[in-house]
């Protein structure tokens, strides 16, 4: 069974070994998450190595060794060579999280497929049963979690905060955030209003 979590790579550094397309995948997810990203391959695609020229990642244009791990948090070996990907699994020290491409059973981590509507993320896993059908079951999610959701998120953040520090008992606060969690304000463009109204209610009647 693997644990699921969102991880916090901004800033970190994050290794990926190879420059094929698997590579290229695999570094525009870390690169959304704002990890700094080194790729090590004597090659590259052409879209990778627009990343390389516009400065986006840094190109160490070699085969791989055991030196180029240093300092990473995280690393991705996605080389077409299983003997190389498999040799990163064992250079690398016991705190660094290790993705094989082509070998799910000696990884740290597998990499889902991930839908993302602003602070909404979807992320389906099949274990590496099948990386296709956990493709298509985010596309057929995309269509019930649309763009809305981008801004409805915004909504429910702010006004969870406001909840947060404007209501003490716990039973109301539920209440409301339960309410605003409800599918018609996702839908009422007026669900700022509504909402306003709902958290005067709720502080008059703590009031009480
Ligand atoms: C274990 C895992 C490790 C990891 O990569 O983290 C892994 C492993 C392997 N993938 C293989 C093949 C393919 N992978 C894809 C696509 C994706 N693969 C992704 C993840 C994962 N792939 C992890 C498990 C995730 C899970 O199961 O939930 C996605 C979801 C995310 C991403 O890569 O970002 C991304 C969809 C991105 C999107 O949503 O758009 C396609 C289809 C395509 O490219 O369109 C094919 C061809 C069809 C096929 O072979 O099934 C092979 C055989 C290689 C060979 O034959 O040589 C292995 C190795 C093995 O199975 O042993
Ligand atoms: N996890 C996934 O989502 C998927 C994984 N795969 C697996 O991923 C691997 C890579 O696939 P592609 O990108 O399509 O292959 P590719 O052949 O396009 O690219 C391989 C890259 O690895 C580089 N490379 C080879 N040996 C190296 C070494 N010793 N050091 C550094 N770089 C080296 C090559 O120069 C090339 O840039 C394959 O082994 C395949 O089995 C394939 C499809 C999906």
């Amino acid at each position: 069974m693997l644990y699921s979590m969102n991880l916090r790579i901004s800033d970190r550094n994050a290794v990926v070994i190879g420059g094929g397309k698997v590579a290229h995948r695999k570094v525009l997810g870390l690169l959304d998450a704002g990890a700094k990203v080194k790729v090590v391959s004597p090659d590259l695609t052409s879209e990778l190595m627009g990343l390389a020229e516009a400065g986006e990642i840094s190109w160490q244009p070699e085969q791989y060794t055991k030196k180029v791990l240093e300092g990473a948090f995280l690393v991705i070996a996605a080389t077409n060579d299983s003997e190389t990907n498999l040799q990163v699994k064992k250079d690398a020290l016991p705190h660094q999280l290790v993705n094989l491409a082509d070998n799910p059973e000696e990884s740290d981590f597998q990499v889902p497929s991930v839908i993302k509507r602003g602070k909404l993320t979807i992320a389906v896993s099949t274990s590496g049963a099948s990386p296709v059908l956990a493709k298509k079951i985010c596309t057929q999610m995309e269509q019930m979690f649309d763009e809305q959701y981008e801004s409805y998120l915004e909504f429910l953040a702010a006004s969870r905060k406001e909840i947060k520090v404007s209501v003490k008992d716990e039973a109301i606060k539920r209440r409301l955030l339960r309410t605003i969690a409800d599918e018609s304000f996702m839908k009422d463009p007026d669900r700022k209003q509504r909402f306003a109204r709902l958290l005067e209610e709720a502080i008059s009647e703590e009031g009480r």
